[in-house]
């Protein structure tokens, strides 16, 4: 639901009754969120350069570009709900360790040191992505888009990264295999856009094997740091489907058309090192060292200065936007026939009664 005017005014009061400082991070954000939702985009000449405090007032409003007056509103109130005394409360005491920011079971959204973590928390299943899943994770990263974090990393808990889309989503919706197409294509569009239009640095920890959308995904990502553990597999031939997450675009951008259809066509998987060497992982770590490495780098990163890394990140994608929220949409359009298709029925279920495993 929107924020209204009432939520605003009354999130504006809840500012001045926080007991604890938020810190500068976050003030400035509250800041440019306020003056984004009362006048609109930022409309003043740039302070001085020895004037840093208004500088940096004008920085973080002027960052928020043509962002709408009501998704600055909701913003606002959203930040300022995770402030409340309440979750004030539930932080004290916790320096030191990850502070839980969302409560939802299988994907946890912790936040600490700069770095919010979104981690798929469903090892029984091999993370496998529910619609419920795709809706926790729309919200996490409307939430890290203005948290005082400067960096957003995805994990996995147990030893799969994720095992993509979980295959009971449409056989066990309610209202038909119809309708479960219509909504899950209007879902996959929300979910992949909150990739595309994320603002700050999108890291991937890739702790084990990875499936289907989450390894098409990777191709929205900043960095992907992998364990050696780690596969990356996309058999949408095997199933009946079609590429999803802008990579019938992004793949055949990063490694060329003739290796993105040996995964995207031929559900080739690759191994962490073969993925290194097609360009959609960074950079690879044996897997006995991979979680404190990449921590610490991560933790370094975090501390580079945050205005700086998200307008380079705006300067890089902002020429593709619009490119990747139309392939998006035809994506979802393809996909939503697909799962209807003969072809796609019957993958699901013969994966169902286990006749056949990737
Ligand atoms: C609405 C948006 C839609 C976006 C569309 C995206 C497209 C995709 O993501 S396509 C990719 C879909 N994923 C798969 O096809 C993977 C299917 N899973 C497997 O092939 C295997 O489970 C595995 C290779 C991932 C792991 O095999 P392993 O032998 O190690 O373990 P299992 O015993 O098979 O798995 C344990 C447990 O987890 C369940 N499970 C695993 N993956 C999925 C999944 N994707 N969907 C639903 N359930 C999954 C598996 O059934 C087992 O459950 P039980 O213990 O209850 O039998």
């Amino acid at each position: 639901m929107r924020a209204s005017q009432q939520d605003f005014e009354n999130a504006v009061n809840q500012v001045k009754l926080l007991k604890k400082d938020p810190g500068n991070q976050v003030k400035l954000q509250l800041y440019a969120l306020y003056k984004q939702a009362t006048d609109g985009p930022c409309n003043v000449s740039k302070p001085g350069v020895f004037d840093l405090v208004n500088k940096a007032k004008w920085e973080a409003w002027n960052a928020l570009g043509s962002l709408p007056k009501e998704t600055a509103r909701q913003n606002y109130v959203d930040l300022v709900s995770s402030l409340s005394p309440s979750s004030e409360a539930s932080n004290q005491g916790k320096s030191g360790a990850d502070v839980k920011v969302q409560e939802s079971k299988d994907i946890v959204v912790t936040s600490e040191d700069g770095i919010t973590k979104i981690m798929f928390n469903r090892p029984p299943k091999k993370n496998a992505i529910t619609f419920q899943m795709y809706q926790d994770i729309i919200l996490a990263l409307k939430n890290a888009s203005t948290d005082n974090s400067a960096i957003t990393v995805f994990t996995g808990a147990g030893d799969y990264y994720c095992s993509g889309n979980d295959l009971t989503n449409f056989t066990s919706a309610s209202g038909g295999m119809e309708k479960a197409a219509e909504g899950g294509a209007v879902l996959l569009r929300e979910f992949v856009n909150s990739f595309i239009d994320f603002p700050k640095p999108l890291v991937a920890v890739v702790n084990g094997p990875a499936v289907g959308i989450s390894v098409t995904l990777l191709g929205l990502f900043d960095a992907v740091y992998a364990s050696d553990k780690a596969t990356f597999h996309t058999p949408f031939s095997h199933l009946g489907q079609s590429p999803e997450a802008c990579s019938s675009y992004t793949f055949p951008k990063i490694m060329g058309s003739a290796k993105a259809t040996e995964m995207l066509l031929f559900g080739k998987k690759l191994t962490a090192r073969e993925a290194c060497a097609q360009g959609l992982v960074t950079e690879v770590f044996p897997d006995s060292t991979f979680k404190k490495e990449i921590w610490t780098r991560l933790k370094a990163y975090a501390k580079l200065p945050p205005n700086s890394m998200r307008i380079s990140k705006q300067l890089i994608r902002k020429n593709e936007k619009e490119k990747l929220h139309a392939v998006n949409a035809e994506e979802c359009s393809t996909l939503k026939e697909r799962w209807l298709s003969e072809e796609c029925i019957n993958a699901i279920m013969s994966f169902l009664s286990r006749k056949s495993k990737l």
